[in-house]
């Protein structure tokens, strides 16, 4: 076919003026949009706030914004727009109470699309691929299920606090040992002695390059998503991403694997029962029962999902609770005080003294508010119909950030909101919250809990309370152990985090010392029925 019979013969004046008339409408159509979404920082033109945009921890620019363009502000990224939420009603009012429509996820084409394939629940679309995944996790973490995974939280937590015995100056490594173990104990049935396990090793790496791949800017498949379907002797980029994704999805299998040899080995000498409980060894049981419609490389990225989000927010968080303690040392001695009166010397905290420890479990919950690890809300969520919410317009297609450091440190729901303050989370002082606003306590939070670190409605966290359970057990041991105290002189700067969308205080040094002879004992004596308990999760090996 001629060329000429494909393009219109017009006139270089009709071309000029439709070159120049596409982006004026552009232009003009977003000036209006603009104009109907919440306010914000003014836009340029195409390009959007790109250039005010922080390149460094931009949950506190985002922070300070909410000042002034108000609790629900737009930012545009180019063309596209991100309404940030920074007070936790409003966040209640849209991702819970009208979750219907927001809670997908924003397309991430290099990172959900090539290197998962759309396997992962972390970034997938809400639909239902989402839903069936949704649904497995929480078969395998209902309230009969977390009660299970218990015994390990507590024997983990018990040989966390021996271990910081004889190795206090490697505590980050050692809380992430803690971590790592209970969560491949509670995925597959096995513990982690050490983070040179080859597993351990790849796990670190598959979350390093899914980061990379998700840096504003690196790819320009994001802002033009038809190159994904570029040939791959076309584009090396893409055929990087796409090995690296089957990387992880073979290591994935694989795990599946050694969960599956286990259970036949144990049904063919009848020790089925002996053999842990893990969320692996029940999805794998339920498969045998009911069609699950996933391939078996979609069915192992769901235990597989649970390392990825919860092992590395878990120990995040405890190493905020230590810059806590090192910094607001009255909070110590008052978490001292209770697990003395409470537990007395002989041995240490444990599940069922969790009713009887309220500063402890206080304690918890306001590391969570202080210093919310998934500090953007974690992944955004992004909305799927358009909507109206207090007089403004936001299109279907929007990205949802729910900045949980803007909500958590918002002054009007927690007074003096950078002093770390457990008793703010007593059952008494929210049960007070509820009746009003008061001068010193500030409004009541929507939520339950009274804080929102672990996200919102159908998106919420499902690992929430297995994470809460972990934190409560192995912070409840570690206070009742150790002094946990500033190096003499040392200054501490309690803003110094890392990037990226899970955050980390910046490494810091400081004394853990055990409080005396008879805690170093109990320690040590609790240690070894820890270790025997957890003889049957056999290690993944180095
Ligand atoms: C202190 C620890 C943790 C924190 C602060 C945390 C926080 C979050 C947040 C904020 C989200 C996003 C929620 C939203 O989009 O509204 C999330 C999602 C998720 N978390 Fe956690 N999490 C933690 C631990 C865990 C654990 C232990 C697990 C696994 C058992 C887990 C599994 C997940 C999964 C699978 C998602 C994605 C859910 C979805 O997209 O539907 N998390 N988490």
């Amino acid at each position: 076919m001629a060329l000429a019979s494909i393009i219109p013969l017009w006139s270089p004046y009709t071309w000029l003026s439709l070159i120049v008339a596409a982006p004026l409408l552009i232009f003009i159509h977003d000036v209006i949009l603009q104009y109907r979404m919440p306010p914000g920082p003014r836009p340029l033109p195409f390009v959007g706030n790109k250039f005010v945009l922080p390149k460094s921890q931009p949950w506190v620019k985002f922070q300070e914004w909410s000042k002034i363009y108000g609790p629900i502000f737009t930012i545009w990224i180019g063309r596209r727009p991100t309404v940030v939420i920074s007070d936790p009603v409003v966040a209640v009012e849209l991702m819970e109470k009208r979750s219907n429509k927001y809670s997908s996820r924003p397309r991430m084409v290099a990172m959900g699309e090539l290197y998962w394939d759309n396997a992962s629940i972390l970034v997938q679309p809400y639909g239902k691929e989402w839903s069936i995944r949704r649904k497995l996790l929480h078969y395998a973490l209902t309230p009969r299920a977390l009660r299970l995974y218990k015994p390990v939280q507590e024997a983990e937590a018990s040989r966390l606090c021996f271990q910081l015995l004889h190795d206090p100056a490697n505590w980050e490594k050692l809380l992430e040992r803690f971590t790592s173990s209970v969560v491949f104990s509670v995925a597959y049935g096995h513990r982690i002695d050490s983070l040179n396990a080859e597993v351990i090793r790849q796990r670190f790496e598959f979350m390093q390059y899914s980061a990379s791949l998700n840096v504003p800017g690196r790819y320009a498949v994001e802002s033009f998503p038809f190159l994904k379907h570029m040939p791959d002797f076309l584009a090396p980029w893409k055929r990087d991403i796409k090995e690296h994704g089957k990387l992880e999805a073979n290591a994935n299998l694989a795990l599946l694997d050694v969960v599956s040899q286990d259970m036949a080995r144990a049904k063919a000498t009848s020790q089925l029962e002996s053999l842990p409980d893990s969320l692996c060894k029940l999805l794998l049981e339920l498969r045998e029962t009911q069609h699950i419609p996933l391939s078996d490389r979609d069915f192992a990225f769901v235990p597989a999902s649970l390392f990825g989000a919860g092992s590395d927010t878990t120990a995040s968080t405890l190493c905020s609770a230590f810059l806590a303690l090192i910094t607001h040392p009255e909070t110590l001695e008052a978490a001292h005080e209770e697990v003395d009166r409470v537990i007395g010397a002989d041995r240490t905290p444990a599940f069922e003294d969790e009713q009887n420890l309220p500063y402890i479990r206080a304690l918890a919950k306001e590391v969570l508010r202080w210093r919310p690890v998934a500090v953007l809300g974690g992944t955004p969520h992004a909305s799927t119909e358009d909507d109206k919410y207090q007089g403004y317009f936001i299109p279907a297609g929007t990205t949802i950030l729910g900045n949980s450091w803007a909500i958590n440190l918002n002054d009007e729901y927690y007074p003096n909101p950078q002093h770390f303050h457990p008793p703010r989370f007593l059952d008494s002082t929210l049960a007070e919250k509820t009746k009003g606003p008061t001068l010193e306590h500030g409004r009541a939070h929507p939520a339950k809990s009274g804080h929102s670190s672990f996200g919102w409605g159908r998106r919420i966290c499902p690992g929430a309370d297995l994470a809460a359970n972990s934190l409560y057990v192995a912070l409840a041991k570690l206070v009742w152990a150790y002094d946990i105290l500033p190096i003499p002189n040392r200054r501490y700067d309690v803003f110094a985090y890392t990037e990226g969308f899970n955050i980390r205080p910046r490494k810091f040094e400081c004394i853990i010392r055990v409080r005396s002879e008879a805690h170093r004992r109990v320690l040590e004596r609790e240690n070894a029925e820890a270790e025997k308990y957890m003889d049957k999760f056999t290690p993944f090996v180095e």
